[in-house]
């Protein structure tokens, strides 16, 4: 609880009807979540208005409305109208205040990157734990503290909103948590989520093709991401990646870079990678120092790098994180292998953007000695831009693509996937359209043989299917092993 003048303290606003004295008992931008006691803060959203909730927040005991529009209210007795300057930006800050500023007692390092946030996140967060520091990661998975899930009532968003994020922070620091690592996803940059919150060590990974359609264009969600740099107070960036690069001349902001390219701060060498491991060694500083990752995938190397440059960075000896390093393990559904019957190896992966699908795809021709059988779709209500490029990328690695749906959300499925086909265009790769995911799946499954590799791409660790009228229970994991199951009893019943 704060008193109304203590939010508003140092913050351009102007104030009309009801008391700055009220003591404000929460705060939230959804009508739904008013409770008595609380300030709504009502902005301008791309499928509604704020302002129409006013009378709902109202009803269910708002005591101060928060609104960037000077529009005639019809203003209620005892209620306070504040008008600022911009809704997101007051929103952060106020939530931040409200909550006591808890990350200014925590170390926040936050990663941006169109793909492998999660990844490296937890991998931060792994290294962390292990070398005795209390962490806990915000992200994708959720709020994870000593590698588990916390069920706090989230929404499932990549970058929490202010209202969540502060409270969040707040519970854990009086956990005992000091380090927090965090995705940045360039919605939340754009939508001011992270504004407010004070971030020690901004992470780049690389830009590639995703979200052009939601945030208007490319260059929109490029200066979406650049945010992090303006944030954060130092800056490690993927020196091989051009837009991470850009950020190096950019930015006025301490600034090191990792990558292959000898000319980064942290430079690696890759010298094997099979199915369950990688070896590779970074140079800093003019010394060298061997790591054995107990992952696969040339990415991973480039992720794992990420962390350990961000560890080094923070204080921590390279040899003393090489010590820790076999503690590293994926994130639920990224590379995560099903061993099925027959020596068929099955991965589910996350990718569900073209330079991800290139990734996991390019890492697994490197060591598969069969055929590689791919199961993917898009994402409805997503940019269909990045649409025809995987299917372009899926064609080139595989001997068989299965397309398929992934989150159709509001699109008709058949439609995507007649968009995914345009990219496969001349390719003389065998493809199978199959809408339906599951039968897909298992379409894959019984075909392949002793030695092919069968990714099931784009939904990772998700466990629902969302379509236009109905979202169901679906997970990969779970289809392909109850798939194998079936193959292993019909074999034993026919020998
Ligand atoms: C594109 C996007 O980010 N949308 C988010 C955004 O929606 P919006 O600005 O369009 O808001 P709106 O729905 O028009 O509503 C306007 C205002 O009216 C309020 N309202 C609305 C209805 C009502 O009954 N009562 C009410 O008060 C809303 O709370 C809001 O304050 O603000 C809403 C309220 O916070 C979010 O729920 C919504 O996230 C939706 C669920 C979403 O799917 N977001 C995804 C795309 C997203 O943010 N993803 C990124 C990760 C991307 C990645 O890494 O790949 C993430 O960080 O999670
Ligand atoms: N460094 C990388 N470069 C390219 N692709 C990667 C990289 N790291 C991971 N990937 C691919 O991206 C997929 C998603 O990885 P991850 O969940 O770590 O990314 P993300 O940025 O958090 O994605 P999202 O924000 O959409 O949840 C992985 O399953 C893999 O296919
Ligand atoms: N954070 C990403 C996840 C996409 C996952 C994929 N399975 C899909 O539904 O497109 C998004 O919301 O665009």
């Amino acid at each position: 609880m704060l008193a109304l003048t203590e939010l508003l303290k140092d913050w351009p606003c102007l104030v009309k009807g009801g008391s700055v004295r009220v003591e404000v008992k929460g705060i939230t931008e959804r009508s739904d979540e008013v409770q008595p006691g609380y300030m709504f803060v009502a902005r301008e959203g791309k499928k509604s208005d704020g302002l129409g909730f006013i009378d709902e927040a109202i009803e269910r005991g708002a005591v101060c409305i928060v609104t960037d529009r000077m529009t005639d209210l019809k203003q209620k007795d005892q209620v306070a109208y504040v008008f600022v300057a911009d809704c997101l930006q007051f929103l952060s800050h106020a939530c931040a205040r409200f909550e006591g500023n808890p990350s200014e007692d925590l170390t926040v390092i936050a990663v941006t990157g169109t793909n492998g946030k999660t990844t490296v996140t937890h991998f931060i967060d792994q290294l962390l734990r292990s070398m005795g520091v209390k962490s806990a990661v915000i992200g994708t998975l959720g709020l994870v503290i000593d590698g588990i899930n916390h069920n706090l009532p989230l929404p499932a968003m990549t970058t929490l909103p202010p209202v969540y994020l502060h409270r969040t922070l707040r519970y854990c620091r009086d956990l005992g948590i000091t380090h927090i690592v965090m995705e940045a996803s360039s919605l939340g940059l754009s939508q001011l989520r992270l504004d407010h919150c004070k971030i020690d060590l901004g992470l780049f990974l690389n830009l590639g093709n995703d979200h052009y359609a939601e945030h208007g264009s490319r260059l929109k969600y490029k200066k979406a991401k650049e945010r992090l740099a303006h944030l954060a107070s130092e800056v490690i960036v993927n020196g091989d990646d051009d837009f991470c690069a850009s950020i190096i001349r950019k930015t006025d902001k301490p600034v090191m870079s990792f990558g292959q390219n000898l000319e980064n701060d942290y430079t690696i060498e890759l010298l094997k990678s099979d199915q369950s491991l990688t070896e590779m060694i970074v140079q800093h500083e003019g010394f060298s120092t061997f790591f054995e990752l107990p992952v696969s995938g040339v990415h991973n190397a480039l992720n794992a790098v990420a962390a350990i440059s961000a560890l080094e960075h923070l204080g921590f000896g390279l040899q003393e994180i090489s010590k820790h390093i076999k503690v590293l393990k994926l994130p639920e559904g990224r590379l995560q292998e099903i061993r099925g019957a027959n020596g068929v190896h099955v991965y589910i992966d996350y990718a569900h953007t073209p330079d991800a699908l290139q990734a996991v795809l390019k890492s697994l021709a490197l060591i598969c000695r069969g055929r590689i059988l791919t199961v993917f779709g898009c994402g409805g209500d997503r940019d269909p831009g990045k649409r025809p490029e995987m299917g372009e990328i899926a064609a080139f690695y595989s001997s068989i693509v299965w397309i398929t749906s992934d989150n159709p959300r509001s699109e008709d499925p058949q439609s995507i996937i007649h968009d995914i086909l345009s990219g496969i265009g001349e390719d003389t790769t065998r493809y199978l359209i199959e809408p339906d995911r599951e039968k897909a799946i298992k379409q894959a499954l019984s075909e392949a043989r002793r030695g092919d590799f069968v990714l099931i791409a784009g939904k990772g660790h998700e466990k629902t299917q969302t379509f236009a009228k109905e979202t169901i229970h679906f997970s990969d994991y779970e289809i392909a092993a109850k798939c194998f199951e079936e193959m292993d009893e019909e074999k034993t019943v026919s020998e």
